[in-house]
């Protein structure tokens, strides 16, 4: 996986442009500006109530801004007719997200095929291969309410790819898990994120550390830092390294405010 950041050559999966968004008359985002590479994993860090949510709700389509620009896999999300080519290449798997009843697995990913209006002849061959790539083959035949937190969010996974997305969006995918299922998760999504984007949320650090190719934080409305997980590392006070020097970087830059725009 490469480490380089987002920046005017790598090509892009979405941006965002002077977005500004308040709830009533509370501001979130005051002319953000972002930039997501079309490869990797991109995590986006910030404090409880920062904004995180919001920005994967702008960039999935599912709330539109005040003010400023949203563009998708390089359409304006502003676009009626751009919005269809849009969602049909985008999975989005929102903050626990839960689904009740009695599907198995299997019937889970195929239900999602089906909304996603994928062609019969080509839908179970994709239920294989989403179940396959997170590692969910041999549960297929179990129900939802039976699985552990790592497996159902596997299987969450295996709903949010069954379309082949270029970009996936991952609200706070790892909450929950146990540190072996949260290894597994990550492992899953790198592969997945080797020929496409990922966007997740997160507060774990070890999450950056362990698979983001490109870190945002978010502060104060707009993007404090923009960088490879080194880049944030590098501005700890110590000489600490790992998951503790990004830790350190990341506090040090809302603590500080340090512009990290290249
Ligand atoms: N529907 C809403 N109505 C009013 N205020 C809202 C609404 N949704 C979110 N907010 C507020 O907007 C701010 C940003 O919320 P958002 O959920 O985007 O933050 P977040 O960074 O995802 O937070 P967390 O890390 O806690 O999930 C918060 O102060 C939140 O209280």
């Amino acid at each position: 996986m490469t480490h380089h950041h987002s920046g005017e050559t790598a090509s892009t999966a979405a941006r965002l442009g002077a977005v500004s968004f308040a709830y009533r008359d509370r501001p979130v985002l005051t002319g953000i500006d972002l930039t997501v590479p079309s490869v990797g994993v991109t995590a986006l860090l910030g404090v409880n109530g920062s904004g995180k949510t919001t920005v994967l709700n702008l960039l999935a389509t599912v709330t539109q801004p005040a003010a400023g620009t949203v563009e998708v896999l390089g359409r304006d999300a502003a676009s009626t007719t751009a919005l269809r080519t849009i969602r049909s290449s985008l999975g989005y798997l929102p903050q626990e997200a839960s689904w009740t009843g009695s599907l198995n697995v299997a019937e889970f990913v195929e239900y999602f095929a089906w909304l996603r209006r994928l062609p019969r002849r080509t839908r179970q061959g994709a239920v294989k291969r989403a179940l396959e790539r997170t590692d969910t083959t041999r549960m297929a035949g179990r129900r939802l309410s039976t699985l552990s937190g790592g497996e159902r969010q596997r299987a969450m996974l295996a709903s949010a790819i069954v379309h082949e997305p270029a970009l996936l969006i991952l609200d706070e995918p790892t909450v929950g898990l146990d540190p072996e299922q949260r290894h597994h998760f990550r492992r899953v999504l790198a592969e997945f994120a080797e020929s496409r984007c990922v966007l997740l949320s997160t507060h774990l650090l070890e999450d950056v550390a362990d698979v983001a190719s490109t870190v945002l934080v978010l502060h104060a409305g707009r993007i404090a830092f923009d960088g490879s997980p080194a880049e944030l590392g590098e501005r700890s006070w110590d000489d600490v390294g790992g998951s503790r020097a990004i830790e350190q970087g990341f506090l040090r830059t809302i603590n500080e405010g340090i512009s990290g725009q290249c």
